[in-house]
């Protein structure tokens, strides 16, 4: 890599770009694909995005000094040419690794992180809090918002650009128009951002028209009939119209990997009087041909190799995800109601061969979790079982429209909660560790969470033919490789099931911690110590029958989840004892403290929290049995 960085090595911090010719910024550049392109080939991360900010964030950086002006990435997955020129080059390498750089922007990591991101299309609010706070302490210093087309579809988004019309100062909006989200951009917004970037009438300014009509016969006429029509030569020739509009001044469109351009228009932008938006055309993955030519594959990517941009594929059993896809599409070749429902996330979800059966049932709504479930409630309303397919943290956002919008009115509308649990190097912003607290206070919502990927297709079945609201919520990454039956079945609701019995402990698990559980019955049994296993499969409704029979004989307990414990699975198993008058038991409850945890493995991450079988072992031995007493007084 010493070669590659001559330049780069020598950015301590921005400042440092400062001094550097247009030539040696163009150099800087190709040091910088450089470095990621072999970074990420061996820690894997958002390898498109980040190719595709290259020259814009050099020039973002000329622009603006990040030590008091205030940067704010949306969604922060194209961040990491703006973590090496704010001197983390040395540490690139822990990319995404245990205890080393976040793939997100962090405060905590870097003055020059002006605000921790990872959820979609918060950028311009927080951008504009931070533009009116500046100016309540009369202070002068920039504030940008750097979002793309595709987080531009967000709702919150328009909500923030529709407050900013208000903004007497400046303010900066980047827009980085990739044409993509995570795979093609959608929606009605997307086609105007075309219209804008391919169109030269679009690019024609108002006072080349008026010059024109001017040199006309009756062209003074005329421009006084056409200021009175503005509003249609406006559309007509003023470029982005919309957001000039919302009170913006529109700045663009202007090639994004044009150095020279993008400075030139970042120093107009910065002296606008009020917000601004600056228009900027980028391609996503420039610079990594396989990157480029498939940049919804390469968007977030595993370790690949380098020369043929081959991605290593996880081997085993396959994945939750695909195990969905596939089963929805077995579904809806039985059920002509189900619709698929992705917030522009088909591949992540395993919608996409859902897309290709069913096109007239597939819509992809943009990253728009709200209006996606209340869109959903809509068609369930209607007669139709629609699937929306939103990873757990994403569902976060929407939890008003599930409980107001479909629970309240017992819907049925499936939730296919994607990634819940810990999901790895994407860290606190992304894993899904909230979803049962958030959601099983909710009335009429029935929620489970399947042992393995064979339940998982029993779950969907049983979900799709339920008549009402239902969640399933299941772990990012592969099965555990059991056989899948043919024939899928409706679980009945509410139900559980004992899947090991022993009278020493009861082992209480849901999802994929059932597993572990199983596991560590094993290990226990090895000591002597024989335990109940039972998989609750149900956080609503509990299967209270089940549980309280055996919490009435098997006095030391634990519970299992890979969710928060705060309000979670554990807790719910506390409220059933108490509204049952048992008191009598020895209760522990594993899961995930009251913190945001951090990035690393999944195993390494379960292996912190104790959510292993060997953890497991632990609790039971050091909670149920200290260590100098024998089984006979354990028991
Ligand atoms: C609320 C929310 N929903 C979904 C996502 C998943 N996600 C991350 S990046 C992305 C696409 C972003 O597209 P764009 O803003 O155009 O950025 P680009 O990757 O093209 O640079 C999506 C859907 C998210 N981070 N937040
Ligand atoms: C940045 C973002 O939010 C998505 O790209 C997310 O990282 C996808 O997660 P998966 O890799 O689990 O699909
Ligand atoms: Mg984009």
């Amino acid at each position: 890599m010493e070669h590659i960085t001559s330049i780069l090595k020598n950015i301590a911090s921005p400042k440092d770009l400062k001094n550097l010719s247009l030539k040696q910024l163009q150099s800087l550049a190709l040091e910088i694909r450089e470095t990621i392109i072999k970074t990420v080939s061996k820690t894997g991360g958002h390898l498109a995005p980040n190719l595709g900010v290259v020259e814009l964030t050099i020039a973002l950086h000329c622009v603006f000094d990040t030590s008091v002006d205030r940067i704010i990435w949306d969604v922060g997955h194209q961040s990491y040419v703006h973590k090496l020129l704010t001197g983390r080059l040395a540490q690139f390498s822990t990319l995404r690794q245990y205890g080393g750089l976040s793939g997100f922007p962090k405060p905590e990591e870097s003055i020059h992180d002006a605000f921790a991101t990872g959820h979609s299309s918060t950028s311009i609010s927080a951008a504009l809090g931070m533009a009116l706070t500046r100016d309540l302490k009369g202070e002068k210093h920039s504030v940008v918002a750097v979002i793309g087309d595709g987080s531009l579809t967000g709702g919150m988004a328009f909500e923030a650009l529709n407050y900013a019309g208000h903004l007497k100062t400046n303010m900066i909006v980047v827009l980085n128009d990739n044409e993509m989200s995570i795979a093609p951009n959608v929606g009605a917004l997307s086609g105007y951002l075309s219209r804008l970037r391919t169109d030269p009438k679009y690019s024609k300014g108002k006072d080349e028209i008026a010059d024109l009509l001017q040199k006309i016969p009756h062209g003074p006429k005329l421009l006084k009939v056409v200021d009175r029509l503005k509003d249609s030569v406006k559309y007509l020739v003023v470029p982005g119209m919309l957001f000039e509009e919302l009170g913006f001044t529109y700045l663009g469109p202007v090639d994004g990997h044009d150095t020279k351009a993008v400075l030139t228009m970042l120093q107009q932008a910065k002296a606008v009087s009020g917000p601004v938006l600056v228009h900027v055309i980028t391609k996503k993955g420039k610079g990594y041909l396989p990157a480029e030519q498939n940049p919804d594959r390469y968007h977030g990517v595993g370790p690949f190799d380098l020369e043929t941009g081959t991605v290593v594929k996880s081997q085993g059993p396959p994945s939750y995800t695909e195990v969905f896809g596939e089963t929805i599409v077995k579904l809806a070749k039985e059920d002509d109601r189900i619709i698929g429902i992705t917030a522009a996330m088909p591949s992540g979800t395993g919608l996409n061969s859902f897309a290709k059966e069913f096109p007239k049932r597939y819509f992809d709504v943009g990253i728009a979790e709200q209006h996606a479930v209340t869109m959903a409630a809509g068609m369930a309303a209607t007669g139709y079982r629609p699937i929306a397919a939103i990873y757990s943290t994403f569902l976060q956002r929407a939890y008003d429209q599930v409980l107001h919008d479909v629970c309240m009115q017992n819907l049925p509308v499936t939730f296919a909660l994607d990634r819940g649990g810990l999901v790895g190097d994407d860290g606190p912003t992304h894993h899904g560790v909230f979803d049962i607290s958030f959601l099983r206070n909710i009335p009429n919502l029935v929620m489970m969470s399947p042992k393995d990927e064979n339940e998982l297709q029993h779950m969907l079945k049983t979900a799709v033919t339920y008549n009402g609201p239902v969640a399933i919520r299941y772990p990012r990454g592969n099965g555990i490789g059991i056989s899948m039956d043919e024939k899928l079945q409706c679980l009945p609701i509410g139900k559980g099931e004992v899947i090991r019995e022993g009278n020493d402990v009861l082992l209480l698990a849901i999802g994929n911690m059932v597993q572990e559980a199983l596991k560590a019955a094993e290990s226990l049994s090895a000591q002597g110590i024989e335990a109940t296993v039972i998989n609750a499969r149900y956080t609503k409704p509990l299967d209270e029958e089940l549980i309280l029979n055996y919490a009435g004989r098997i006095k030391n307990i634990v519970t299992i989840e890979e969710h928060v414990l705060a309000g979670g699975f554990g807790s719910s198993i506390l409220e059933l004892f108490e509204s049952s008058g048992l008191t009598d038991v020895k209760m522990k409850r594993l899961g995930l403290p009251d913190e945001f945890i951090e990035h690393g493995t999944q195993n390494q991450l379960r292996a912190q929290y104790g959510l292993t079988s060997a953890g497991i072992v632990d609790t039971v031995l050091n909670h149920h049995i200290h260590k100098n007493r024998t089984r006979k007084e354990f028991l």
